[in-house]
């Protein structure tokens, strides 16, 4: 257990951290900043929503001079959400020692960045394609640039960013320091590590456990036909706070974010055919509560940090067991509890106990519930927000006429049970129709052909060593969501436990064409991303979060 005073961190970094609501270092936090802070460069690795960011972040926030007036710093990102919400995380790090951060990404109206760049940054917050853009148009300069942070590696590089980053790279001092996360540590991460970092320092934080304790993983074997069906009855049953359910295409995405508005739920859809703008847009109402569910492909299953998610659902399996781990890692975030549904077709049972083995997590079965047992659900949900609102005197008090009046007229139950109704918002009687997707059929041979798995992982100079007798982290305790953090949903829950890795046994192809900060439009029709894998990865170097 750490507290970031032993990090010997300057006042104004400290206050900014308290205000955050952090308390104690998380485990990848209390190894990372040490090594970050003696200026080593660093390949770290952990499980998902541990706080990686703030582990980069702070060390970068502490290197910088307060007057300097020069862009010192680089991050790279894969999606423009998640150069914004890194942004933002570094604009809070910075804000007591007044440094200025700008988030660069394609999408937006490059001569309001160029705008913005007047103001000058010291930390630019960049996706690999726009950060290019602007180097050739000499709207950014990476003479001065002493830190760079390379933020879910492995991704980028599928995303076809490998040259992108080789030749901003090329662009920046060689006397700097070079900070890589990555989830994985695919032949190509550690080509581009041994190219371009200086004896790095593998920080890893590994865990005994062989499960993620903090996300309860359930499926349902459903037929494809049934799944809106059976996705609103859980939705009823189960009332999240906020739910991000993904789908495997644009199309589908956007048939599902639709059919669920109709039927009265507070949702949106988020995919790469959707305008910068609207991204944006559907971002602000999903973190602000204005909408409390997020339809959405791959494009948001990595990295992304919105506190009060409680539920993730697969409404269609991902094609790989990685974006699997990332897409649950959306929740149980910070030392909280969530909860994922899979929805498996009959045909993909095979497809999910191959994520099973390679997650080596079980996964359990669930029934869904029945019709009456979601209604019985959403109306006890009901019947205590009807509760709630008694406790609220001065709100009810100017309904109060209305309601003796009718009660003259009509018989009590009967008219608290027609406001009930009209309470439910429901529009069950809406026809909704979606275009099914295929069955995933399991990749399973050539994942699991030739490739190092069962009980080893490897570390990075590829020696291999049983599973889960890695150093350290079984964890100290820290509590997400301390007094001060913004959010207040969600209920905090116990303790962390420390991160963890697991072999990943084979791996997904690397054949990918370029395609830009997930936008890349594979058809309507076809999935968004990471389901055009052919070949597969040979490494056993291959980890996956869980
Ligand atoms: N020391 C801490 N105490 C409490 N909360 C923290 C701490 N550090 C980070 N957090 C919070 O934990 C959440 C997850 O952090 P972050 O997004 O950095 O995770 P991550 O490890 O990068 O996850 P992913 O692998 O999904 O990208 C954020 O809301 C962050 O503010
Ligand atoms: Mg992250």
């Amino acid at each position: 257990m750490s507290t970031f005073a032993e990090f010997g961190l300057e006042s104004d970094v400290l206050q900014a951290i308290s205000e955050m609501g952090f308390e104690e270092a998380t485990p990848i936090q209390a190894k990372a900043i040490p090594v970050a802070i003696a200026g080593k460069d660093m390949i770290g690795q952990a499980q998902t929503g541990t706080g990686k960011t703030a582990a980069f972040g702070i060390p970068l926030i502490s290197k910088i001079a307060q007057k300097e007036d020069r862009i010192v710093a680089l991050i790279m990102a894969p999606t423009r959400e998640l150069a914004i919400q890194v942004s933002e995380e570094i604009e809070k790090l910075g804000r007591f020692k007044g440094l200025r951060s700008l988030a660069i990404y394609g999408g937006q109206d490059i001569s309001r960045q160029i705008r913005s760049l007047k103001r000058k940054p010291q930390i630019i917050i960049g996706t690999p394609g726009r950060l290019l853009d602007h180097i050739n148009r000499k709207t950014i300069r990476l003479d001065d640039v002493q830190t760079v942070v390379l933020d879910e590696a492995d991704e980028m590089l599928d995303m076809g960013f490998m040259e992108d980053i080789q030749s901003i790279l090329r662009l920046v001092p060689e006397e700097r320091q070079t900070l890589l996360f990555s989830a994985t540590m695919p032949a190509n991460i550690q080509k581009l590590a041994q190219q371009f970092l200086r004896e790095p320092e593998h920080v890893k934080v590994e865990s005994k456990l062989l499960s993620a304790p903090l996300i309860q993983q359930y499926y349902v074997e459903i037929q494809e036909r049934m799944k809106f069906d059976g996705l609103t009855r859980l939705l009823d049953m189960e009332p999240p706070e906020l739910a991000i359910i993904f789908g495997r295409t644009k199309r589908r995405v956007a048939e599902l974010s639709e059919a669920l508005m109709k039927r009265g739920y507070a949702a949106d859809g988020l995919h790469g055919d959707l305008s910068q703008n609207q991204r944006d847009t559907v971002m602000r109402k999903f973190r602000d509560g204005s909408i409390d569910i997020l339809v959405a492909t791959d494009v948001a299953a990595r990295g992304l940090d919105v506190s009060g998610v409680t539920h993730v659902i697969n409404f269609d399996l991902p094609q790989d067991p990685e974006s699997y781990v990332h897409r649950i890692g959306r929740t149980g975030r910070a030392g909280k509890e969530g909860t994922s549904w899979s929805f498996v077709t009959y045909r993909e049972t095979d497809h999910l106990h191959f994520i099973e083995r390679v997650t080596r997590h079980r996964i359990s079965k669930k029934v869904l519930p029945t019709i009456s047992e979601a209604m019985e659900g959403k109306q006890k949900i009901l019947a205590e927000r009807i509760m709630d609102t008694i406790r609220t005197e001065e709100e009810v008090n100017p309904f109060k006429w209305v309601a003796s009046q009718l009660l003259e007229q009509y018989d009590s139950v009967e008219l608290l049970a027609a406001a009930m109704k009209l309470l439910t918002g429901d529009k069950k009687d809406v026809n909704i129709e979606l275009t099914p997707e295929d069955p995933i059929r399991s990749k399973k041979r050539k994942f699991e052909g030739g490739g190092n798995r069962g009980g080893y992982g490897s570390n990075n100079s590829g020696q291999r060593r049983p599973y889960g007798s890695g150093q350290g982290g079984s964890g100290g305790s820290w509590r997400g969501g301390g007094q001060g953090r913004s959010d207040s949903r969600g209920g905090s829950s116990g303790g962390y436990n420390g991160g963890q890795r697991r072999p990943y046994g084979g791996g997904q192809g690397q054949s990918r064409s370029s395609y830009g900060e997930g936008n890349r439009d594979a058809g309507r029709g076809r999935p968004e991303r990471r389901d055009d894998y052919r070949g597969s990865r040979s490494s056993s170097e291959d980890f996956v979060k869980i």
